[in-house]
């Protein structure tokens, strides 16, 4: 039997629930992915995550790869085992991050050459090398490895890039041993509409388990991206989950879930969490901000989250102001809690064939009065 079976529970409009087995369990999409970049996601206990709906981790090939290295990785058992999680895990295929760490030296038809962040040490990264890192650290989702093209970036670049993202796709399938790995393919064509379509069309030539749309979320403006989300949900199939990469503002994603994205990662929660900001349904708060020193109530009203549940936002802004780590742990927990949230919701709506009101309802609240 297929080990990563996708199917369709429900829909509305172009959202849809699915359910997606894996290795280490089944999972139920729209769903959003904690990034925990080095194995680790920042300040949170793997047993929080669990109880706050995490569902599928985010691990890195890049970072991995400089330390602690994949072979010792492997020998620990793998992913699961070494980092205590043992829900699926998800790796990126390291490409992006030479890129959006700025220590390329050089990137060939062969692949890229870059500098450690680390120790300044020359890596080189191919499509095999990645694919035997990814098997190595041993993550159910693994990602093709493509070059996704800084923005803005000529349409000549843009298509000199797809083509040879498909040529280290084909490559990346060469080179995958495991049966037990989902190799997801990656489209690109930048915001180019015409070269989204052929990216999108020339990476569904391969029968893969699911589709990453790449090249977004990259610097461009809403009003470039979305088209393109849209294009790429069009041509993509049904029955294959669809991930956009790096997207995860939760305005973003109640808009891409109703353009039928299923999955979505992005370090903007804990990270924001990490510098002093909780997300909430009007936007966002800064507890740097002196007006939160005597408020008595929670982050949000009506968030289950621990943080929420037991403490009021002047303990956690003086956390913040007094440099405590526990601020940034409260705040990433909350801001994490408050996507699952969002997505059980849009789950739920999609299940009552209401995801335009639950759209509506979002967009009003978020968008309807300053905070
Ligand atoms: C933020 N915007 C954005 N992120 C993109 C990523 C990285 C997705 N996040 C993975 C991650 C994993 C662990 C730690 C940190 C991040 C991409 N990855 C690939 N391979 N290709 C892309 O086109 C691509 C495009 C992106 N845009």
């Amino acid at each position: 039997m297929d080990p990563f079976r996708f199917t369709i529970q429900a829909r509305s409009g172009r959202a849809r629930v699915g359910l997606l087995t894996t290795p280490h369990g089944r999972v139920e999409t729209p769903l959003f992915m904690p990034v925990g970049t080095q194995g680790s996601v920042k300040g949170l206990l793997p047993k929080d995550l669990k109880a706050i709906g995490s569902q599928v981790l985010l691990a890195n090939t890049y970072h991995l790869l400089l330390r602690p290295g994949p072979e010792r990785v492997q020998a620990l058992g793998g992913l699961h085992r070494f980092a205590g999680w043992d829900g699926p895990w998800l790796t990126d295929s390291g490409g992006f991050q030479v890129m959006s760490l700025g220590h390329l030296r050089r990137i060939d038809e062969e692949g890229v050459v870059f500098q450690s962040h680390l120790d300044g040490s020359l890596i080189r990264l191919t499509p095999e090398r990645s694919i035997a890192i990814q098997e190595a650290l041993g993550a159910d989702f693994i990602m093709a490895f493509d070059e996704c093209p800084p923005y803005p970036s000529s349409p000549e670049y843009l298509k000199a890039s797809l083509e040879r993202t498909l040529r280290w796709l084909e490559r990346s399938l060469k080179a995958k041993t495991r049966p037990d790995q989902a190799l997801f393919g990656i489209a690109q064509g930048g915001t180019d509409a015409g070269l989204r379509a052929l990216s999108t069309r020339e990476t569904l030539r391969f029968d893969l388990p699911g589709y990453a749309i790449g090249g977004l979320a990259v610097g461009e403006t809403k009003e470039e991206m979305f088209p393109m989300v849209a294009l790429s949900t069009e041509i993509l199939p049904e029955a294959k989950p669809r991930y956009l990469m790096g997207v995860g503002h939760p305005e973003d994603l109640v808009a891409a879930m109703g353009l039928g994205v299923d999955l979505f990662d992005s370090v903007y929660p804990t990270r924001t969490g990490r510098f002093g900001s909780a997300l909430v349904p009007e936007g966002r708060i800064n507890l740097k901000n002196a007006q939160y020193l005597e408020d008595k109530r929670p982050l949000e009203e009506g968030c289950d989250c621990y943080a929420c549940q037991t403490f009021s936002r002047a303990y956690i802004a003086h956390l913040v102001r007094a440099e405590e780590m526990l601020g940034g742990i409260l705040l990433s927990l909350h801001n994490l809690r408050f996507l699952h949230r969002l997505t059980e919701r849009a789950r739920e709506a999609i299940r009552q064939g209401s995801y335009g009101a639950f759209a509506r309802e979002f967009a009003e609240r978020r968008f309807g009065k300053e905070i």
